[in-house]
């Protein structure tokens, strides 16, 4: 993220200071409840720990903050996936705002859609965000992503999964 410049700052800033949240649970007396989703569930829904309607005495329980980042990863997954099945002149911006648009943007008020669409122009074309990502050339890419996207849909299904189950998909 970083190294796409500063303009995404406000991206990795926001995704920064939910890490840091859930990594002070893990660290705080209840350390232990928050090892796994379903214990930091059972732990934060049986101690009235979670904010249901509207926000209030726990404005970042880790329940409402794990669901931000797990619309997160909804977008990450279909941009990944855009990204190993584009050809060479895609544009990254056309694939990231797709996936945006389709995923986060409904989350979003106007005045952060409107910065994230104008950050995304600032993206590289396909190739030169591979060479940013680093992982070497675009086929060794496209085969990294291949990869990984069962790890990234087993982790999304997952928390959906337990979230529905439980009602927490719309935490304010
Ligand atoms: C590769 C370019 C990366 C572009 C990132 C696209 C996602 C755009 C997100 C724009 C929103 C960021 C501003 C945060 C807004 C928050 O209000 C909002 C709601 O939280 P709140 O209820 O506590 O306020 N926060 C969120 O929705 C969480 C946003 C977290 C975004 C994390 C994005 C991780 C990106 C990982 C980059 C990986 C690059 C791909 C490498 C192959």
């Amino acid at each position: 993220m970083n190294s796409l410049g500063t303009i995404f700052s406000f991206v990795s800033k926001d995704a920064v200071n939910k890490i840091q949240i859930m990594e002070n649970y893990l660290k705080g007396e209840s350390g232990e409840r928050y090892r796994t989703l379903q214990s930091m569930v059972e732990y934060e829904l049986s101690s009235n720990l979670v904010d249901l309607t509207k926000r209030g005495s726990h404005p970042d329980s880790g329940c409402r903050t794990i669901l931000r980042l797990h619309r997160a990863l909804r977008w990450l997954q279909l941009f990944l996936d855009k990204l190993r099945t584009s050809s060479e002149d895609s544009k990254t911006s056309t694939l990231c705002a797709e996936a945006y648009n389709a995923s986060l943007a409904n989350y979003h008020p106007w005045i952060i859609r409107k910065t994230a669409t104008v950050a995304f122009l600032a993206l590289p074309v396909r190739n030169t965000f591979f060479e940013v990502m680093n992982v070497g050339t675009a086929e060794d890419v496209v085969d990294m992503l291949g990869e990984a996207m069962p790890y990234v849909s087993n982790v999304y299904d997952f928390t959906q999964e337990l979230y529905s189950q439980h009602n927490l998909l719309d935490l304010p």
